[in-house]
């Protein structure tokens, strides 16, 4: 069985940001540049705050990847802080390093800071908020950008979008996807529209009113969170399995988006809905067609049944809180003498939602192109490729 797994290192203000993926079969084509497109994805977003015009993320391939093409050896990449060049004499790893400069020891409340500062017993917090810090997201994007490459080449692909940004929800975002669920308009549409749109949403009534909540959010000194939708098609049935807790292809795309900075809940299909209809009203009837072989009409298990994919759309669905650092901070307490303060401030986002959306597509295609390693195997990328093929045949003859 083949396994992929991934390694990030960095903190936020240090020098760069490393990944290691193992497991990536040879002969997959990749380029710096499409790693590069993922990247600069990330990085757009209307709520920012001044970090991102000082960074223009890019890879640095150091090792797994020759002419182009995955080698089947480690896949290395790194990706430069430009911060750096103002922070490195504080977060140098030399002993003569200032730390005694830019210490944190007021917690904001909804960060790491002071369950980390504690657990790891550092009086300055910014030994913990350098690697909580969401900066190491772009080595995340940058791993679910080979990952997604491996997915095109087996003819899967994912898209994401925003529905709601502190509660202005969009009320035909939702539609647009049960539409390409329906076949009725085309994802990549989908995707251009949202990729274009500055808060990651295609509906422009709701764009509107979300670009003024953000900035109505940042005159006050306060943040906001909101709840992205993640779709993969051409899934093949049969990613995942039932027999096995950490086998059940939903457990893990629950887990890896649990584990995105902020991300506080995950739906998948119906989801929360699910709870409130009868089984009537949620499970998705089967049908036969001699052409597509077993399909449905809809889609409520949003591409899952018991651990499986079972080949239509996978649609997941996650909450963002809003960001912890606040300019008008919350009650904290000062480590340094037990006196109530505010909390510290650190340059911030306002919303980074749409930033999330990008994040949530790269996990998704890393438990994706796990899952399909595990049931293809294969050292080449050709070995994949027939067997998905095998795999979308069988399904179709069953
Ligand atoms: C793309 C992205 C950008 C973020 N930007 C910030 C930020 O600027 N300031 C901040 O305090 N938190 C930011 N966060 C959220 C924190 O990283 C997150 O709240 C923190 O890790 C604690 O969340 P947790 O309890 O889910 O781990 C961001 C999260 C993401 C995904
Ligand atoms: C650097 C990124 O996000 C950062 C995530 C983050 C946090 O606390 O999570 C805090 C901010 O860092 P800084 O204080 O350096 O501006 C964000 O900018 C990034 O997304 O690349």
């Amino acid at each position: 069985m083949t396994t992929l797994r991934y390694l990030t290192a960095g903190e936020s203000h240090g020098p760069a940001l490393t990944v290691i993926i193992e497991g990536i079969v040879a002969g997959l084509p990749i380029t710096a540049q499409q790693i590069n497109e993922q990247l600069a994805r990330r990085q757009k977003g209307y709520g920012r705050g001044g970090r991102m015009a000082i960074e223009k993320d890019q890879a640095t391939i150091l090792a797994g990847i020759r002419g182009g093409k995955s080698l089947g050896s480690p896949i290395s990449l790194q990706i430069q802080n430009r911060d750096w060049t103002n922070w490195q004499e504080i977060m140098s790893p030399q002993e003569d390093a200032k730390v005694e400069e830019r210490q944190v020891t007021c917690p904001r409340p909804g960060h790491a800071d002071l369950p980390g500062a504690i657990k790891y017993g550092h009086r300055d917090m910014r030994n913990i908020l350098e690697r909580s810090s969401a900066r190491e997201t772009a080595a995340r994007v940058a791993a679910g950008a080979v990952a997604r490459r491996l997915l095109a080449e087996a003819g899967i692909h994912i898209y994401s979008h925003v529905l709601s940004i502190g509660g202005v929800a969009s009320t035909t975002e939702q539609d647009l996807y049960n539409q390409a669920t329906a076949g009725k308009i085309q994802w990549e549409d989908l995707q251009v529209q949202a990729d274009a749109s500055p808060v990651h949403c295609s509906d422009k009534e709701a764009e509107k009113s979300m670009i003024a909540i953000i900035d109505q959010a940042k005159a006050q000194g306060d943040s906001l969170g909101g709840i992205i939708e993640i779709a993969a098609v051409g899934l093949p049935v049969g990613l995942g399995s039932h027999v096995h807790d950490n086998r059940r292809l939903d457990s893990e795309i629950a887990g890896a988006m649990m584990s995105i900075q902020a991300i506080k809940a995950v739906e998948i299909g119906a989801g929360f809905e699910s709870a409130r209809l009868p089984g009537s009203a949620i499970h998705d009837p089967i049908y036969y067609h001699e052409e597509k072989g077993y399909y449905r009409r809809s889609n409520r298990a949003g591409g899952i049944e018991g651990g499986i994919s079972n080949g239509e759309p996978l649609i997941v669905r996650i909450a963002m809180k809003p960001i912890p650092t606040l300019y008008q901070p919350l009650d904290t307490v000062d480590i340094t003498n037990g006196q109530p303060v505010k909390a510290s401030v650190e340059r911030s986002d306002t919303c980074a939602v749409p930033a999330a959306a990008i994040v949530a597509e790269a996990q998704l295609a890393i438990v994706l192109a796990q899952a399909l390693l595990k049931s293809t195997g294969g050292d080449r990328l050709e070995q994949i490729l027939e067997r998905v093929q095998q795999m979308h045949c069988q399904a179709k003859n069953f």
